[in-house]
C-alpha cells in the first residue's frame, strides 16, 4: 500500500517524493500543491494582485523561497491555460532557480494579448514549479566533434515549415495570413476566454 506522501507513478510502482526544505516568505500563502497524482508541475500563486496591459510584463512574488537539495533545480514554467486563453507568458520561461538560491521565488510575467489586459488577484495560480535532478558536466575540449545522424542540421531542417521558406522572416515577411480562417480561430479563443478568471483559479 503506498504510503499518504507517496505518488503513484504511471509505469514502476510507487515513488517516493523528493523531501525540500521551504520557507514562507508571505505567512498566508498556500503551500505549491500537485493538482493531480503524476503531475510535473505544482503551482505557484502571486501573492500581490496585478494587472497587465497589453504588452506589459512585470515580477511578481510568490511567497515562497527553497532549499533545494545539491544536484537539483528548480524550473519556473507557464502554466498552458493561462497562455492559451489569456496570452500569459513567463519571459524567461523557464526560469531556473538553483539549488544554492535563497531568496523569494519570482514569475517573470508577460501579457502577450494584443488587445486585452490581464489582471491578477492575490493567491491566483500563475506558474507551475517543476523540480529536476540537473547533471553537473565538466566541458573537455576537442578539436573534432563525433559523427552523427543529425550533424549540424536544425533550425526547421527536417522541414515542416512551407509556408516560410528559410531565411526569409526577418528580410521579406510574408502577406498578412488569410483572414477568415485567422478570424475563425479568434472567435474560438473569445470563446475560450470568457473563463479568463476561472482558469487562474483553477474552477
Ligand atoms: O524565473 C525565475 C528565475 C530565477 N529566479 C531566481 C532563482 C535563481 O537561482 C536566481 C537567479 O536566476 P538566473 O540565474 O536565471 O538569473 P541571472 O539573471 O543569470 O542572475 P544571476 O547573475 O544572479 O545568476 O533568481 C526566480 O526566482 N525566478
Amino acid at each position: 500500500m503506498p504510503g499518504a506522501d507517496e505518488v503513484p507513478g504511471a509505469v514502476g510502482g510507487v515513488r517516493r517524493p523528493l523531501e525540500v526544505l521551504l520557507r514562507r516568505t508571505d505567512p498566508d500563502v498556500p503551500l505549491p500543491s500537485y493538482q493531480h497524482p503524476g503531475d510535473a508541475g505544482c503551482d505557484l500563486v502571486t501573492t500581490e494582485a496585478a494587472e497587465l496591459a497589453p504588452g506589459e510584463r512585470t515580477v511578481l512574488p510568490t511567497g515562497v523561497s527553497l532549499a533545494l537539495p545539491d544536484g537539483y533545480a528548480a524550473f519556473v514554467h507557464p502554466r498552458s491555460g493561462l497562455a492559451a486563453r489569456c496570452g500569459v507568458a513567463l519571459v524567461n520561461a523557464p526560469g531556473t532557480v538553483d539549488a544554492g538560491y535563497r531568496g523569494e521565488i519570482k514569475v517573470i510575467v508577460a501579457n502577450l494579448d494584443p488587445r486585452e489586459s490581464v489582471r491578477f488577484e492575490r493567491f491566483d495560480r500563475i506558474a507551475q514549479l517543476v523540480v529536476q535532478q540537473v547533471e553537473k558536466v565538466r566541458f573537455r575540449e576537442v578539436d573534432q566533434l563525433p559523427g552523427s545522424a543529425r550533424a549540424a542540421g536544425g533550425f526547421g531542417s527536417t522541414g515542416g515549415h512551407a509556408a516560410r521558406p528559410a531565411g526569409r522572416a526577418a528580410a521579406a515577411p510574408e502577406e498578412p495570413r488569410d483572414t477568415p480562417q485567422t478570424a475563425a480561430q479568434q472567435k474560438d479563443y473569445v470563446a475560450v476566454g470568457a473563463d479568463r478568471a476561472s482558469d487562474l483559479r483553477g474552477q
